[in-house]
């Protein structure tokens, strides 16, 4: 092997990419799992082939400027992500938020080819996305970015080249107008955009999807302690489309969720939420573009400004807001209060100690890329609904996310077992996304 130790390829790593923090936590996380993996199948490691997964096939950083409502100019950057082809098309979500940089990108881009490699659909890895905050800003502004982001985007993107989707701060409001922009510039009804309306192409389910993947890939884990849902205390953090669908689907799996958050604190609602507490959220978080406090002023729940949910005892925790949410101290506070189970429906929510400090004390863990593959795999499933330009019905569409998440979580079984009988998520997950991806780098020459 050309680096003899993970240190050293880590730092090789890091030399390439100074000042990007998070794409290279990303990449030791992975790396750590997977080296003794590659020690005893070394032909990973033949024709360069780590050298080559750590650097994107391409990275297209663009400049976007858009009038606001008052006439004024305004300036962001927006990128693209294409992370690696191997398997398929690149596919992953774009995501709108004034923390967005090139490293961040990169990191999502990478976990990204893994994570879809785990769903079995022929999707390879990308992510794109800006520096726009649309906090704030009227639909029309909203609009105009997105119609000035894609007329750059759509000459790198294709149905059978790369197909955007959703993340933070892209709903299926922002989907549909880039479709819109896309379909005009590039004069074809094609669906390159998935999480779009059900009206022209999207797919049910699709916005449940992260969501509800996250509560399956759990119940999966907790099965294997005879365990389910039903009864538990459970805390979600964030507050968008991935935390609003794991809460609704937690419920009812017959599970007590106790908190919500956002980027200005947290609802502490020990009575636990009902159908009608969700819908009051929606409510605030997707028609009048609220915060988690206009929540707790409509329904009286008590509000924490300033703080993560993760001081709350409870059996299971779904950080579903954003990445390094939920660090090592606050590990060892879930599990000093007693938590059984982590399954991340956000995107490397936790920190790499964070993670180690739940597998060493025996919690079950699940990394985002094995238990948020829900809302990527559903995306999947509509981009094979227009390829045959059906529409499956709910009941299909739920029934094949859920045969997915287990199959995920059966090859997460299947390759972290320990000598010990333990399952590592983290190792299985790795090393069944990355076998896949190699196999197919290997059998198509060095690109
Ligand atoms: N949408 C999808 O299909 C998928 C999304 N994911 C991941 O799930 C996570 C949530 O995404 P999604 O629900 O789509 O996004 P949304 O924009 O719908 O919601 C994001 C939520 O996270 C909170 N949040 C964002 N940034 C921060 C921050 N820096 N500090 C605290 N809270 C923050 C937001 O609060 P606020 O409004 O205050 O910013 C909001 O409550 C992300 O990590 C995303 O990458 C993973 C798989 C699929
Ligand atoms: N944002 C997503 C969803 C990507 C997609 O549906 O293409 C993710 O998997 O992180």
């Amino acid at each position: 092997m050309k680096h003899q130790s993970v240190g050293q390829f880590l730092e090789y790593v890091a030399q390439r990419n100074p000042g990007q923090p998070e794409f290279l936590q990303a990449v030791t996380e992975v790396m750590e799992s997977l080296w003794p993996f590659i020690e005893k199948h070394p032909r990973y490691a033949d024709h360069g082939l780590l050298e080559r997964l750590v650097e994107p096939e391409r990275v297209i950083s663009f400049r976007v400027s858009w009038f606001d409502d008052h006439g004024q100019v305004h300036v962001n950057r927006g990128y693209r992500i294409q992370h690696s082809m191997a398997i398929g098309p690149y596919k992953g979500g774009l995501r709108f938020h004034p923390s967005v940089t090139l490293s961040v990108l990169k990191f999502l881009a990478f976990e990204q080819t893994f994570k879809n490699a785990l769903t079995t659909l022929p999707m390879g890895g990308g992510k794109g996305g800006s520096d726009f905050d649309p906090k704030g800003k009227s639909p029309t502004e909203v609009m105009r970015f997105c119609q000035a982001f894609v007329t750059e985007l759509f000459r790198h993107v294709g149905p059978d080249t790369d197909v955007p989707a959703g993340d933070i701060g892209v709903g299926g409001r922002e989907v549909g107008f880039m479709a819109g922009m896309y379909k005009k510039l590039a004069n074809t009804a094609a669906g390159v955009f998935t999480g779009k309306g059900l009206a022209f192409g999207g797919s049910l389910i699709r916005p449940e999807a992260t969501g509800y993947g996250t509560v399956y890939f759990a119940e999966e884990m907790l099965k294997t302690r005879g365990r389910s849902f039903d009864g538990l205390r459970v805390s979600v953090s964030g507050s968008g489309n991935v935390a609003q669908y794991a809460v609704e689907k937690a419920m009812q799996q017959g599970a007590k969720v106790i908190t919500v958050s956002d980027s200005s604190g947290t609802i502490i609602d020990e009575e636990g939420f009902t159908p009608e507490k969700l819908a009051i959220l929606m409510d605030v978080k997707n028609h009048h573009y609220g915060r988690v406090s206009d929540y707790a002023e409509r329904t009286g729940v008590r509000f924490e400004a300033g703080v993560r949910p993760w001081h709350v005892p409870v059996d299971v925790a779904l950080p579903c807001a954003t990445q390094n949410e939920l660090d090592e101290s606050d590990a060892r506070t879930l599990i000093a209060n007693g938590v059984l189970c982590v399954a991340e429906g956000a995107n490397m929510p936790s920190t790499n100690e964070a993670a180690k400090v739940f597998e060493q004390a025996g919690v079950l863990y699940a990394p985002g890329k094995a238990s948020n593959a829900g809302g990527v795999a559903t995306s999947g499933l509509e981009m094979s609904q227009n390829s045959a330009r059906l529409s499956w019905t709910r009941d299909e569409v739920d029934a094949r996310l859920l045969g997915i998440m287990r199959g995920i979580h059966g090859a997460c079984l299947e390759h972290g077992r320990r000598d010990d009988g333990r399952v590592s998520y983290i190792d299985g997950a790795n090393i069944a996304g990355f076998a896949k991806v190699a196999d197919a780098m290997l059998a198509q020459g060095v690109v």
